[in-house]
């Protein structure tokens, strides 16, 4: 029994009413589900029940609270087991899904392979990937184009960086379209999403369509995965001392097999199958919707655009890592970005033993969800909260003209990383990403929205995109150039 003092059980929670049998389950659409249950947040306060079929799920949307959970894992709290048997279930027996010491282990691995003096001497990949992405635009786009399909292009370019970063594999499926390894990765979190919320197992009796065609994909990924793994073999039978220091994720994994405790294969293929999906949609999906907010307000792009300028100077691309570091302005961008769209809104966890949570007796086993965005959109931790101001992430060393924003900013509250000791450990890497890939757009291209911003809807799939989005894109004058029009002028 848990030991802290609570004044409500769950017999005191209440939530939506549903109908019999059927419990909610008409009152949803799935792919708008995150923002059925922020509604409700605002009817039914912190803690609420909704019930499918019978089967309650308890939501959790007061950011004290989910800090609580995220921070109290593994020993109190576990991601949902049904979430983790679903996805293992596919095959993906990874970090994302291990509890406990099986955790750890993997954990130490992963985060090694992405920790942040990795992913700065990998940094000239990175700009590789960025340049190639610019090829690819100049030799296949007009001085103008309309209705673009941007989202594909960061889909391509954030796989070709987590390939090259933790399997040492370059793909480059920014320039070999044929390769159609993201259509196959594409296919996966929507059927994870549909079978987490779907209340009885029937594809495990019968298979529909989209079904059989995730067991295709999957059979596919695992064929190009084969070749990920032969090359690190060979790599490590070639260089034996990278066994002891192994230049990537998937190294690390095969040179564990001479070692007490080694991974077994089913974990090595889990585990670069989490990694290759972990490291796409998240970033492509965050950078879409940097995209949406700035194709959408011509003053921001301006804005970013100046920034660029100035960092750059006569540069045509960003050269070191340090000037990474330079876009203080883009980089407020992105948070914001992050905080209003954050692309995992919900995350899923299971009670591992009856625990307090505010004022709140958990039961064992209970399923809580908890809803990240809530607290990120409350006028308590953000002033003008539904408003997109990338200013209130600057300080004043960060601009001349001091503080630019004085309101309410709670930042701890917007967690689009998770938090705790399970928090995202690609946090670094994507947010190196996605500086690059945003300078590599902005600085070629003015965008505009093809479509009203009203429809672009938020689409949840276990990660959250923003569906119909396209784009038109006008080719700029190059950055350098338009700095030398500029010095030429005041000369
Ligand atoms: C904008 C980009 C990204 C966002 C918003 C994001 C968000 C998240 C979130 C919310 C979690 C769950 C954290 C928790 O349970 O507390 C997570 C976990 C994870 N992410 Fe990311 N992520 C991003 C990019 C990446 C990248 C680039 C990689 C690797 C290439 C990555 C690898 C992982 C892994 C392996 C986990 C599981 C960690 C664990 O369970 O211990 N992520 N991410």
């Amino acid at each position: 029994m848990a030991n802290q003092d609570y004044s409500r059980t769950i017999a005191d929670i209440k939530g939506p009413k549903g109908i019999p049998v059927f419990g909610n389950l008409f009152q949803i659409e799935r792919e708008q589900i995150h923002q059925y249950y922020e509604q409700w947040a605002k009817e039914y306060g912190e803690f609420f029940f909704v019930n499918f079929l019978g089967k309650k799920i308890l939501i959790s949307s007061n950011p004290q609270n989910n800090a609580y959970i995220l921070k109290n894992r593994p020993s109190k709290f576990r991601r949902l087991s049904k979430m983790g048997e679903i996805i293992e279930e596919i095959g993906f027996y990874g970090v994302f899904t291990a509890e406990n010491e099986k955790w750890v282990k993997h954990r130490k691995v992963t985060q090694q392979a992405l920790s942040n003096k990795n992913v700065k001497s990998f940094f000239p990949k990175i700009v590789q990937v960025a340049e190639r992405l610019e090829n690819y635009w100049d030799s296949n786009l007009n001085e103008e184009v309309k209705e673009y399909n941007i989202s594909s292009d960061f889909t391509r370019a954030t796989v070709d960086v987590t390939t090259n970063l933790a399997f040492g594999y370059d793909m480059n499926t920014v320039e070999n379209h044929e390769n159609e390894i993201q259509d196959h990765i594409a296919k996966i979190f929507p059927k994870v999403n549909q079978r987490i919320n779907s209340p009885l197992p029937i594809w495990r009796y019968l298979k529909s369509s989209s079904d059989k065609d995730l067991d295709g994909s999957m059979a596919a990924l695992k064929v190009t995965i084969g070749e990920f793994i032969a090359k690190a073999e060979n790599n490590l039978k070639e260089d034996p001392s990278l066994k002891e220091n192994p230049s990537n994720f998937i190294e690390a994994l095969i040179a564990s097999q001479d070692k007490e405790d080694p991974f077994s294969w089913d974990e090595i293929f889990g585990n670069i199958y989490t990694m290759l999906l972990a490291g796409e949609d998240t970033t492509a999906n965050s950078l879409s919707w940097l995209t949406y907010f700035i194709a959408s307000d011509s003053k921001l792009q301006s804005k970013v655009y100046q920034e660029i300028e100035h960092v750059l100077g006569n540069k045509e691309q960003i050269t070191s890592f340090e000037e990474v570091g330079e876009f203080k302005f883009l980089s407020a961008v992105l948070k914001e970005v992050l905080r209003l769209k954050p692309v995992s809104p919900s995350l899923y966890f299971q009670a591992n033993e009856d625990v307090v949570v505010g004022d709140l007796l958990i039961p064992k086993d209970t399923f809580v969800l908890t809803q990240l965005r809530v607290g990120a959109l409350s006028e308590d931790n953000f002033e003008n909260a539904s408003e997109f101001i990338p200013e209130r992430w600057l300080s004043a060393k960060d601009t001349s003209g001091g503080c630019p924003f004085t309101g309410k900013h709670k930042a701890e509250v917007a967690m689009p990383f998770g938090g705790g000791p399970r928090f995202c450990p690609g946090k670094f890497l994507s947010e190196t990403e996605m500086i690059l890939f945003a300078v590599t757009l902005l600085k070629k291209f003015e965008l505009t929205l093809s479509v009203s911003k009203e429809e672009i809807k938020e689409k949840f799939a276990f990660t959250m995109s923003p569906e119909n989005l396209s784009v038109n894109l006008k080719k700029r004058n190059s950055v350098s150039s338009t700095n030398l029009m500029e010095q030429n002028a005041s000369i």
